[in-house]
């Protein structure tokens, strides 16, 4: 594809190739990866500046460099440099135009927590109902059975748009992704056509990226205020404190909302009863009342199916179907996922709870089905916000009746300094660092009608020490303590 049919013809941008238009064969970010005929894109990062590097690009083979304003030209002078204002907005939508096609579904789901939940739940509704889907996010990308494992929640703009028009070239109509707050600050979904917007909830993470809690929710809001198609829909959760502003700034914007839970007027939750295989629910939508089990437990699960739900409809479903589809959904690996049992009875769960309010929810998600103790197993990730850990040892201290402190992901810092920053506000907590070592006492303090929950990792396979991953899973940990092994 020829530079101009890339940039759609920007003539302003143009200009600056002064009269060369050469045929770009891809583009990337990172110098290191740049190919002959690739477009470079030099961006300013957290932690370097990606216009260090455009002699590097040049040298192997940049057909164009993209930059922002006022970037210097490079010294081979047959290279052209387009500057713009916001060069990784630009990078997103040369990487959608350059790709080219993507499903004609495509939900966007934002918020603290539930994202990856209420993605893989809307995936299964719509295969359900017979449509071809697929997902984007935390789990990777998942497609007609394929799975690809990603490290980022939301992709980059080049592995989003390869993604996206792979998903295409094989059929699939209805994708579910998650939009990261890191992903929409740094416009990662800008080249993406979203047709429905979800919001989930808000509360504390992130904050050592975002600086405030204010920054962190307008990187959440530009989902629905810059990114929603004007024809699209936003499904709100109406049970959160944000719901009246979103809502104003879709009304705003003349967007179709669509709000579920116990305060809202379309997918409205009337009863959630909890049983032994999940949750009885009465709801009321679009003027009829339903009554249906959803197999799945915790109030957590049935908002994040809720949002499920409002999403397939929004993307043109029936409700009658849609809401019976329910009844078949499966929960989402490492997430309130059971792995095993004791003896003599006692549950194990393993969870993805790796902010405050997600370990809460998650305690008093499983309290109803819990005649004794819950025991939690917890830590909380290195390089990442460091004024979460306090908050997450008070939840543990708070909601469950034995805490035992251990490792979660330190990277580069001390896994000792995290422990203690937790223990601050959890002191009848147990600090074990080694996370094996914690689940098996976890497992060795259970009686009789107590619950382990094993928070922190869900999904994952790793434990990041350093710049190592060693080979970690909670779940196959706690099934070989069951079973007796170590
Ligand atoms: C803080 C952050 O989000 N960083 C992401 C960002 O990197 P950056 O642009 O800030 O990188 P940088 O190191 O400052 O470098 C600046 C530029 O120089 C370029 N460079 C650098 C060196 C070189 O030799 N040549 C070169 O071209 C880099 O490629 C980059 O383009 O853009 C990169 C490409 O998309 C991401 O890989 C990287 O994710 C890092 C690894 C990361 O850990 N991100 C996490 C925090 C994240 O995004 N998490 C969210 C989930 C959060 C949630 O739970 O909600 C996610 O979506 O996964
Ligand atoms: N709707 C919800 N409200 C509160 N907590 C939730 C909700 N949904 C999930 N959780 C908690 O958050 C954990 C992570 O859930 P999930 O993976 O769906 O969230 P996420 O938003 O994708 O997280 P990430 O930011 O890591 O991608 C769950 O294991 C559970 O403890
Ligand atoms: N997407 C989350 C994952 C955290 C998972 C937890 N195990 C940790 O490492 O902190 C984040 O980047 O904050
Ligand atoms: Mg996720």
């Amino acid at each position: 594809m020829r530079l101009s049919e890339l940039m759609a013809g920007d003539q302003a941008a143009l200009k600056h190739a002064q009269g060369q238009d050469p045929d770009i064969t891809g583009l990337t970010a990172d110098s290191r990866t740049v190919k002959d005929g690739y477009i470079f894109a030099a961006l300013s990062g957290a932690k370097d500046d990606g216009s260090k590097y455009i002699a590097d690009a040049i040298k192997l083979g940049a057909a164009a460099i993209l930059a922002k304003d006022g970037t210097p030209r490079p010294s081979a002078p047959t290279v052209p440099l387009i500057p713009v204002e916001n060069p990784r907005k630009r990078y997103a939508q040369l990487a959608a135009r350059f790709y080219g096609q993507q499903p004609a579904n495509i939900a966007a789901i934002t918020g603290t927590n539930g994202k990856t939940s209420t993605a893989i739940f809307t995936e299964q509704l719509w295969t359900i109902m017979g449509n071809m889907s697929g997902s984007i996010g935390t789990l990777g990308i998942r497609a007609a059975g394929a799975k690809i494992p990603g490290s980022l929640t939301t992709p980059d703009p080049v592995a989003l748009h390869q993604g996206l028009n792979e998903m295409y070239e094989i059929g699939v109509t209805h994708v579910a992704m998650e939009a990261s707050s890191h992903g929409l600050d740094q416009h990662r979904l800008d080249g993406v056509k979203v047709t429905v917007a979800a919001f989930t909830n808000l509360s504390r993470d992130h904050l050592d990226y975002h600086g405030s809690f204010d920054k962190y929710f307008a990187a959440k809001a530009r989902l629905f205020s810059d990114l929603l198609v004007a024809d699209g829909t936003a499904v709100l959760n109406a049970d959160v404190e944000q719901f009246a502003t979103l809502k104003a700034m879709c009304e705003k914007r003349g967007l179709t909302v669509m709000s579920y839970g116990e305060n809202a007027d379309d997918i409205k939750l009337v009863s959630a009863v909890p049983d032994s295989t999940g949750t009885k629910l009465t709801l009321l939508a679009n003027k009829g009342e339903y009554k249906i089990h959803l197999p799945l437990m915790g109030s957590f699960q049935v908002m994040n199916a809720l949002a499920a739900l409002a999403i397939v409809i929004a993307s043109g479903a029936d409700i009658d179907p849609a809401v019976l589809a329910l009844e078949k959904l499966e929960g989402v690996r490492g997430r309130m996922e059971l792995v095993g049992k004791t003896s003599f009875g006692a549950p194990v769960f393993v969870d993805y709870a790796h902010t405050p309010d997600a370990l809460e929810t998650v305690i008093k998600a499983v309290r109803p089905h819990c005649k004794g103790r819950i025991v939690c197993v917890f830590g909380a990730g290195g390089d990442r916000d460091t004024g979460k850990r306090p908050l997450m040892g008070k939840v543990a201290q708070d909601f469950a009746d034995i805490a035992i402190i251990t490792d979660d992901n330190p990277r580069s810092e001390n896994p000792a300094t995290i422990r203690a920053a937790i223990k601050k506000a959890c002191d009848g907590g147990i600090e074990i660092g080694d996370r094996a070592d914690a689940i098996k006492r976890g497992i060795g303090i259970l009686q009789r009608n107590d619950v382990l929950i094993i928070a922190g990792k869900g999904h994952e396979r790793g434990q990041i020490i350093g710049d190592q991953v060693m080979p970690f899973d909670d779940a196959s940990v706690a099934r070989s303590i069951l079973a007796g092994g170590n």
